[in-house]
């Protein structure tokens, strides 16, 4: 499949600070990739340098084949910054109107699609509002409108639903998942279970170095993940006598009533039905019994 974003060898430093090294990457029709990192991890720049706004120092990045900030590009990516704001002389329709037009669209048109995209945040009836009179969550629901407008076939959010109340992070999160196939993703966020919740990949930013991508195959392959949540308060006994299981290659309490179990499922197969007729046989009782690992699992490698 056609490449995306391809990132090759990018590196970016402000004076004598080095903030991305040798970055290598890349993004696939129809990935929603999650761009995660700690505070000054670089993510920031990164989206910046994808959007054109910044340049690489060495390296290069490439958007459908184009150079970022190419004119091929006009329309087919859109970003939604971290710190988007409204200009709070004009209302948000008149703002939405404007992006419209800059994208060909006719004055008629471009009303239709701020409504369109409005509708899509649940803020049509603000669309003759100027953003002083928004609250906070709606006006990051009216940047995020922006980003839609048109048809781009890539949007890149830098921390989408920071701020906002959990329904309307909700509302925002089914939209992109609707959305996601037809549009290509790239979404940065400190929130990983939303993340989780929406990307097929994900990048891992820390001190400017991509870490491995955590959605390897070949990796779940080799070992299998298990949540076991109970239903007692009884987790040092069923600890050692799952301990027992053929298979088992770590066994790890993770919340009070909760084990993360890791096996290799070319050892023992039916290691999930084992562990069952082991709690039953014990009469002990579940809650819960997932597969997999969580992204924070993942990425933190408290497995
Ligand atoms: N224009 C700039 N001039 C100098 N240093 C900068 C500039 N922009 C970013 N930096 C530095 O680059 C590093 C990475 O910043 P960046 O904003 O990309 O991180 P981030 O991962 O987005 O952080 P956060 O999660 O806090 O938003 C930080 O140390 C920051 O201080």
């Amino acid at each position: 499949m056609k490449p995306i974003i391809q990132c090759t060898n990018v590196t970016k430093g402000f004076g004598s600070k080095t903030v991305l090294q040798q970055l290598n990457f890349e993004l696939t029709q129809g990935d929603t990739a999650a761009l995660i990192g700690p505070n000054g991890a670089g993510k920031t720049t990164l989206f910046s340098i994808i959007c054109g706004y910044l340049r690489q120092d060495s390296g290069s990045v490439s958007l459908f084949g184009h150079k970022p900030g190419s004119s091929a590009l006009f329309g087919q990516v859109a970003a939604l910054p971290q710190d988007a704001r409204f200009d709070p002389a004009f209302s948000i329709g008149e703002q939405l109107d404007f992006y419209g037009r800059l994208q060909g669209l006719s004055s008629k048109a471009a009303r239709q699609e701020t409504l369109r995209v409005l509708t899509l945040v649940d803020l049509a009836e603000q669309v003759q509002q100027k953003a002083a009179a928004l609250s906070h969550g709606m006006c990051k629901r009216a940047a995020i409108a922006q980003a839609f407008i048109g048809s781009p076939q890539l949007i890149l959010l830098d921390e989408p639903t920071a701020g906002l109340d959990p329904v309307n992070a909700l509302h925002i999160r089914q939209l992109i998942n609707r959305l996601s196939g037809d549009v290509s993703f790239m979404i940065s966020s400190h929130n990983i279970f939303e993340l989780e919740q929406l990307c097929n990949k994900v990048l891992y930013l820390e001190h400017g170095k991509l870490q491995a991508d955590t959605t390897s195959e070949n990796e779940q392959q080799l070992q299998q993940y298990l949540t076991l949540q109970l239903e007692d308060d009884n987790t040092e006994v069923v600890t050692a006598a799952i301990g027992q299981l053929p298979g088992l290659l770590s066994i790890r309490p993770m919340q009070k009533k909760e084990l993360q179990l890791c096996y290799d499922p070319q050892q023992n197969a039916n290691f999930d039905l084992e562990l069952l007729q082991c709690l039953a046989a014990n009469g002990w009782r579940y809650r819960n019994l997932t597969k997999g690992q969580t992204l924070e699992q993942k990425l933190f490698n408290t497995a």
